[in-house]
């Protein structure tokens, strides 16, 4: 590498700083050296600053050796000739005058380099664009046309330079605005030998207030069109995307939502809770009603994919033809009406759960390919070839046998075994009525807010009413009947006889009267006589139970029924 030119400058007003700030930046110059009487001479401390040296007195300076130039930038005659006589014999003198062209010439040079740097990016943008460039001088002649002009005309740019706009193209939006000089916008044309239709927009070209030519910038109408067709494409994949984000939800119920302590369904609770954490399959039975995806809800809120999404799929409601689909996604085309690829629940549920609820429902073609899913965690979708893979964890739930239905035929066995990796069977709640008192509170809380009224609870009778039903709708069915009992209700205290019209068979129990306060022991005698025969039957084996747990002969028992009737 050359070396560099050293320079020292003495004067370090604004003369010489200038000069000094110009000099710094040029790579093969050192300033070793600065010089000026004044202490806060303007360029000093930028000089200080810089790490430059620094002398106050002009014999320092000269006695520094190896300075190549020194610039005099003092403007002081007294000073240039005691450079001139003392300085080594080694270094130039330049005095301010000379320096100062020196600098005009390397700042227009660094003006020139940054135009053609300019000048290249501009190239490169034109060169890159969609739209088609052309540029005219004042005089009509075409001095610039870009690579798009010659991709939408087919006139090839060597063609086209140096021709004059007012004879090729005299109507042409970029012949008007030269005309006129005013901007010309959406002007409607056919270009080139291939006579395109373009829209196109020219505008003069001002150079210090002057007018010195014309640039039209131009697109053919198809790529607008084209344009118009993918913005559409756009919004329509936004608007599916919408549809499809509503329906991903995370669960919605927690287990703090499930109420029941009897202890047939308190170890249906405790594990789903152990199972909860970990990602095995479950199969969650039990009759309509129960709370089987209540269950689930549970499940995947307290599972570590709790913030992914829990997907829902009921198998009965979907119409069987759309189930593969519903399930897998499809491709675009892949039958008729399929407009557009869609994802399916499968993919939708990656990383979270899926819930399949009612799933001895799903016809048996089905069953086939999701046992592959469940293996193997990976699916094509309708009409697609690419495999695609997912992790999601599966919850199924039936009120059906599925085990009598794989036996019939109606249900795959081995998609059986894999689905009941851990069952959770949910008692209906005649087997756990005890925790009906419970729900019942519950319920009127939430319903109370639901309807702005202030029901406490309910009359002893119409809490026993509850309790002796049977309740084949399960949990659901009592959720719609105190619902329905709260919107008769004026009272704080709902009744027996709210429940009257609502649940099934009451007669039998509204005709016995109900215990309410302090009754004759005659009285009591004949309640519980009626209970323990509606408790286990009025035949024969049914009676000898009742006077089991009556602690009465059955003698007894027939004698009291018969002065009751
Ligand atoms: N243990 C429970 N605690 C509180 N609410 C419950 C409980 N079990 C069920 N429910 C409520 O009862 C209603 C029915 O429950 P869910 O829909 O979970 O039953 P299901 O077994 O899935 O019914 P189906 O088989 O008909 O789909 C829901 O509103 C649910 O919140």
């Amino acid at each position: 590498m050359a070396r560099k030119v050293k320079v020292g400058i003495v004067g370090m007003g604004q003369g010489g700083t200038s000069i000094y700030k110009t000099l710094r930046s040029i790579e093969h110059i050192e300033i070793a050296v600065v010089c000026d009487c004044r202490e806060n001479a303007q360029g000093l401390k930028l000089a200080r600053q810089d790490g430059v040296q620094i002398c106050q007195s002009l014999q320092e300076f000269l006695n520094i050796p190896e300075i190549d130039v020194i610039i005099e930038a003092a403007g002081v005659n007294s000073v240039q000739e005691f450079i001139v006589q003392h300085k080594h014999k080694h270094s130039t003198v330049i005095e301010a005058l000379g320096a100062n062209l020196m600098m005009s010439i390397i700042e227009e040079k660094e003006k020139l380099a940054e135009i053609k740097r300019v000048k290249g990016e501009l190239v490169a943008i034109l060169n890159s664009v969609q739209e088609a460039i052309e540029v005219a001088g004042i005089d009509g002649r075409i001095n610039y046309v870009n690579p798009s002009f010659s991709r939408v005309t087919s006139i090839p740019a060597a063609q086209r330079i140096g021709q004059n706009i007012f004879e090729v193209s005299p109507n042409g939006a970029l012949a008007r605005s030269l005309r006129t000089h005013e901007a010309v916008f959406a002007h409607r044309a056919v270009v080139g030998g291939a006579e395109v239709e373009v829209v196109a927009n020219a505008s003069p070209i001002v150079v210090d207030g002057k007018m010195e030519g014309a640039v039209v910038v131009f697109q053919p109408l198809t790529d607008i069109y084209k344009l118009m067709e993918q913005l559409q494409a756009s919004n329509r994949v936004i608007s599916d995307l919408q549809t499809r984000i509503n329906q991903i939800s995370t669960s919605s119920y927690t287990f703090d939502d499930i109420i029941g302590s009897h202890p047939g369904f308190e170890s249906a609770i405790e594990l789903a809770r152990k199972v909860a954490k970990s990602n095995s399959t479950i199969l969650i039975t039990g009759e309509s009603g129960t709370g089987k995806e209540l269950f689930a809800h549970a499940i995947h809120g307290a599972s570590l994919r709790f913030d992914k999404p829990f997907i829902k799929v009921n198998c009965a409601a979907i119409p069987e033809t759309l189930l593969e689909s519903e399930f897998f996604g499809h491709e675009k085309g892949a039958f008729t009406g399929a407009v557009k690829t869609k994802l399916g629940k499968m993919e939708l549920a990656n990383g979270g759960t899926i819930f399949l609820d009612e799933i001895g429902d799903m016809n048996l073609h089905l069953q086939a390919k999701f046992l592959r899913v469940l293996q193997e965690m990976e699916f094509e979708r309708v009409g697609g070839s690419d495999t695609i893979k997912v992790d999601v964890r599966i919850i199924a739930a039936t009120n059906r046998n599925l085990l009598e239905m794989a036996k019939q035929g109606y249900f795959r066995e081995d998609l059986y075994y894999r689905l009941n990796v851990v069952e959770l069977r949910l008692p209906p709640l005649r087997d756990h009525k005890g925790d009906i008192p419970a729900y019942v509170q519950s319920l009127i809380a939430k319903f109370n807010r639901k309807f702005g009224k202030r029901v406490k609870g309910l009359t002893n009778r119409g809490e026993e009413v509850l309790m002796q039903y049977d309740w084949p709708g399960n949990i659901r069915e009592l959720q719609n009947v105190v619902e329905r009992a709260m919107v008769t209700v004026d009272e704080e205290i709902i009744t027996h006889k709210q429940f009257n019209s609502l649940i099934e068979s009451p007669s039998s129990i509204s005709q016995e009267p109900a215990i309410e306060g302090i009754v004759p022991i005659e009285t009591m005698e004949k309640h519980l006589i009626h209970r323990a025969i509606e408790h286990y039957g009025r035949s024969v084996e049914g009676k000898k139970l009742a006077a089991k747990a009556l602690k009465i002969s059955l003698a007894t028992l027939y004698n009291k029924l018969k002065i009751m009737s």
